[in-house]
């Protein structure tokens, strides 16, 4: 492709070469670089992509996009811009000829529930007989062929090869969860969206976002960026703020709730431990929904996904039918075992706000204690040191009984994270022990439990490893909950 159709709409200042050549690809990591590519160099938050100029050069980049004026006598062209991530997604987009403008791309963000809704939607989607491809925290989803992903939200490069993969693949609506680092790091700039989804806002993130004010900034861009639908919750403070802040936009708003006015509602509620059976009321009708999952949290995400698939012209027995057809969720309140009243539970809550909203969705089917097995990640920052007083505080007040243990303590030092995670449950009066081996933690749980009681292993949900400084350890929450269950007897 011709360098100068890929820097369309980018202002940038020449410092050396020349820009009327062909270019083959495009790469931000030295180590992707091929033959006649551009290589972006983007200063990150652990090293400066700047720093390996010179490799991408010796690798075959003939074009280097820099932040910074940049002198080399190698034989290549250098532009500088303003922002190279920025950069990045506006010649990415370029180079795959802006897939977005032909998918039908919804887009949801919000601390919790995006992968739930995810799930509800893609099923909604199959029942109606539409393609639809996924992006998220479990990996993106091109044709049932699974890619794993290092981010959530993937690069801006990446994105726009996923997006342009699934129109080669006759892929018509992606569904992709939109993290706040994305919206702050331009991630998904020049990705057209037909559709936002907001779930709620409770603090998380705040390493990268300093406050609740900036990560709500972060979030609220997604509704800057859709042309059809903003559909969110009216049941979340930060929701009502942001419907309030969009509600003129050209964009139109769907709200949707249970406790508050909203255009799609949730009303007769019947919960039980295995489902929920409400119904849902529309602008047009008001029909029966059955969840596989149990909790008000699971009503509103179900929600979401009927609003988002209704206002896409998804006839509302399909919307039923998809909704029904979702058996469970792996990591979501995710039923390891059961027998009579006795149950062990893994669950991906590793925030205040899910880890409370678990707890009491368990409560009402607990005949005997909740035992919570979980750990805090957390740096040692104010607001990381909040989070362990939430999680601690929630785990003091809801559960019987916690074992606190490591979740991914990754590059921190794990005494220092078990240290501040007991010192909190001393602040709350919570009864627990600290067993700072995941698998011990879990083994203790189920050995220590007696027939009526319900473990909540809380925090890992669908993964498979565990993070501890720089080795990632293959981890079974669930081979180990059985492993441990065979060898009891109550
Ligand atoms: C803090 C953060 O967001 N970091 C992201 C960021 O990395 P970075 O800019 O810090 O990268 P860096 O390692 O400093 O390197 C800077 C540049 O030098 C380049 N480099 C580096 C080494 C080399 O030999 N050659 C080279 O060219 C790198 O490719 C990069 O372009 O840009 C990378 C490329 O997009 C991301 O993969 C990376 O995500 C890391 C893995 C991460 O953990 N991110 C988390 C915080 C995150 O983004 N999470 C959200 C979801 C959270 C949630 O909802 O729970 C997500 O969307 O995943
Ligand atoms: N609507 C909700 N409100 C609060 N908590 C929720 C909600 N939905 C799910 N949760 C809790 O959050 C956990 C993570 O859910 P889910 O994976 O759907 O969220 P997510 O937004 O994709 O999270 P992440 O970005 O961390 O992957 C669940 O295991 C559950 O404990």
């Amino acid at each position: 492709m011709l360098l100068t159709s890929i820097l369309q709409g980018l202002s940038f200042d020449v410092i050396q070469g020349d820009i009327n050549q062909e270019i083959h690809s495009i790469a931000y990591d030295s180590r992707d670089v091929q033959a006649n590519s551009v290589f972006v160099a983007i200063s990150g938050f652990s090293v400066d992509g700047h720093n390996y100029i010179d490799s991408a050069i010796e690798r075959g980049a003939s074009i280097i996009i820099a932040e910074r004026n940049i002198k080399t006598d190698k034989d290549v062209t250098i532009l500088q811009v303003a922002n190279t991530r920025n950069a990045l997604a506006l010649i990415s987009a370029n180079f795959y000829q802006h897939p977005t403008e032909k998918l039908n791309l919804i887009g949801i963000t919000g601390t919790n529930g995006k992968t739930s809704i995810s799930y509800f939607i893609k099923s909604i989607y199959e029942e109606a007989k539409k393609s639809i491809a996924l992006i998220g925290t479990i990996g993106t989803v091109i044709n049932d062929q699974l890619i794993q992903t290092k981010n959530t939200t993937p690069e801006s490069l990446n994105l726009q090869q996923f997006f342009a993969a699934m129109l080669e693949e006759n892929t018509e609506n992606c569904m992709m969860e939109v993290s706040s680092h994305a919206l702050n790091l331009d991630r998904v700039a020049y990705s057209r969206f037909n559709t936002g989804i907001f779930t709620n806002l409770t603090p998380d993130h705040l390493e990268l976002h300093k406050n609740m004010d900036e990560y709500f900034e972060a979030k609220a861009k997604l509704f800057e960026m859709t042309d059809s639908w903003n559909i969110i919750n009216a049941d979340d403070p930060y929701g009502r703020k942001l419907a309030d802040r969009v509600k003129d936009y050209n964009t139109k708003l769907v709200t949707y709730g249970i406790h508050n006015q909203a255009d799609i509602s949730a009303t007769d509620i019947e919960y039980s431990f295995n489902h929920t059976i409400y119904t849902v009321n529309t602008p047009t009708e008001s029909v029966k929904i059955k969840v596989n999952l149990p909790g008000e949290i699971y009503v509103l995400n179900s929600l979401a996904a009927i609003a988002c698939a209704y206002y896409n012209g998804i006839p509302i027995e399909v919307i039923q039918q998809g909704i029904n057809h979702v058996k469970g969720i792996k990591g979501r309140l995710e039923v390891v075992y059961e027998k009579d009243d006795f149950k062990v539970i893994v669950d991906f809550a590793h925030t205040e706000d899910a880890l409370a909203k678990a707890i009491n969705t368990l409560r009402p089917f607990a005949k005997g204690r909740i035992i919570l097995v979980f750990g805090v990640y957390a740096d040692l920052s104010e607001d990381g040191k909040q989070k362990f007083n939430g999680m601690a505080k929630v785990a003091s007040t809801l559960a019987d009984l916690s074992i606190i243990t490591l979740d991914n303590p990754k590059h921190h030092d794990p005494n220092v994270i078990m240290k501040e995670t007991i010192e909190a449950m001393e602040k709350h009066n919570g009864t627990y022990e600290a067993i700072p081996d995941r698998k011990e933690a879990i083994e203790h749980a189920i050995n220590i439990s007696n027939e009526n009681d319900v473990i909540l292993i809380a925090g890992k949900g669908h993964e498979t490893t565990q993070i501890i400084g720089s080795l990632e350890i293959p981890f079974n929450e669930r081979e180990i909950a059985l492993d441990a269950l065979a060898a009891k007897t109550f």
